[in-house]
């Protein structure tokens, strides 16, 4: 099987994509070349998954300063298009802290900026890594050292970080050590990040798995079809409360009640002590047709209106551990 292609790049004088809107029919890279297409794209989520968007966040600076010598900019049209890119998606910390990091640079110039988002991308795919194994060592000694049943929101894999993924790194880790029977993948609606990415990400990985309507997932798990659920995270607050993809809080829920294990895995850097607690976290609204068409086809009345919060916040207290670079912790205290 083949290893799933970076979704975020920079070719020396652009931003290159895998867009994802595309998978899994097609596996397409597009190159950016303009900050505003960039803005577009995230916001469109052709790159998508808080790691991911923080390596872009840096590469779309140093867009900005391509674009900005080609086209003339002042200092004011520059910084203006950084805020747009920093602003594109409010949830993930990792988009703003990509944009922050890389605008720091600025000053050094083109190479260095670039430098940035190397950086970023290099030590995410060295802590996806890490949460692999602490995820896998931390599971498998609770749950007995045995194939494992395992349900996964959304898409937390190499499509939405710099390489190998975060929850899904977990599960990579765990089928890496012959111990994953069966994994129940959300199809998280209304984008389909599960159905459409977890799905291509496991079947090239050669992992078993079911797709399931996000409305199966209670179900599956208070019925005992789950040992354990495995999440991602776009920010965490200092108490512990986990801001993901909507619907995870319902999974959350369902361990709670079924008494299973519901691990968070992220990067520390997801983690934003400014933040008390969830309630301080900005849920992003998307627009109302995303729920209310299909295939481009209104399926419900005309005159419908849609409540469309794409994440959640789980409490720290129906975490069972969160899991970073540097292992695997009660919630509220990041390892
Ligand atoms: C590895 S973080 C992935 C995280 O991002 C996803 O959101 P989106 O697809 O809207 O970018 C989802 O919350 C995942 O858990």
């Amino acid at each position: 099987m083949g290893a799933t292609p970076r979704a975020v790049g920079w070719t020396g004088s652009a931003v290159q994509l895998l867009d994802q809107t595309l998978l899994p029919d097609q596996l397409a890279s597009v190159e950016i070349h303009r900050v505003d297409d960039l803005v577009a794209a995230i916001r469109r989520l052709a790159v998508r998954g808080a790691p991911a968007l923080g390596i872009a966040g840096a590469y779309g600076v140093a867009l900005a300063i391509v674009q900005a010598a080609r086209e003339g900019w002042d200092g004011s049209a520059f910084t203006a298009a950084v805020g747009r890119l920093r602003a594109a998606r409010p949830t993930a910390l990792a988009l703003a802290q990509g944009v922050d990091a890389a605008y720091a640079r600025v000053d050094d110039g083109l190479e260095a900026v670039v430098a940035v988002g190397h950086a970023i991308a290099d030590a995410d795919e060295r802590a996806n890594r890490a949460i692999g194994r602490h995820g896998a060592d931390w599971i498998l000694a609770r749950l007995g050292d045995r194939p494992l049943r395992v349900l996964t929101h959304c898409n937390t894999g190499a499509l939405a970080t710099a390489a190998w993924g975060t929850a899904l790194g977990i599960i990579r880790e765990l089928h890496a050590r012959g111990r994953v029977e069966l994994v129940y993948v959300d199809e998280t609606r209304p984008l389909l990040q599960g159905s459409r990415l977890t799905a291509w990400e496991l079947a090239e990985a050669g992992i078993d798995y079911r797709v399931q309507v996000d409305a199966a997932a209670a179900g599956t798990i208070v019925g005992g079809l789950v040992d354990v659920a495995v999440v991602g995270a776009d920010r965490i607050a200092a108490n512990g409360d986990v801001a993901n993809k909507v619907g995870t809080l319902g999974v959350a829920l369902a361990c709670a009640h079924a008494g299973i294990p519901f691990i968070v895995a992220a990067s520390a850097s997801t983690v934003d002590p400014d933040l008390p607690s969830g309630a301080g976290i900005p849920i992003e609204r998307r627009a109302d047709d995303e729920v209310l068409a299909w295939s481009g086809r209104l399926v419900a009345p005309k005159e419908a209106r849609a409540h469309n919060p794409a994440f959640d916040v789980t409490p720290a207290g129906l975490v069972s551990a969160l899991v970073t670079e540097h292992g695997a912790s009660p919630p509220g205290s990041p390892a």
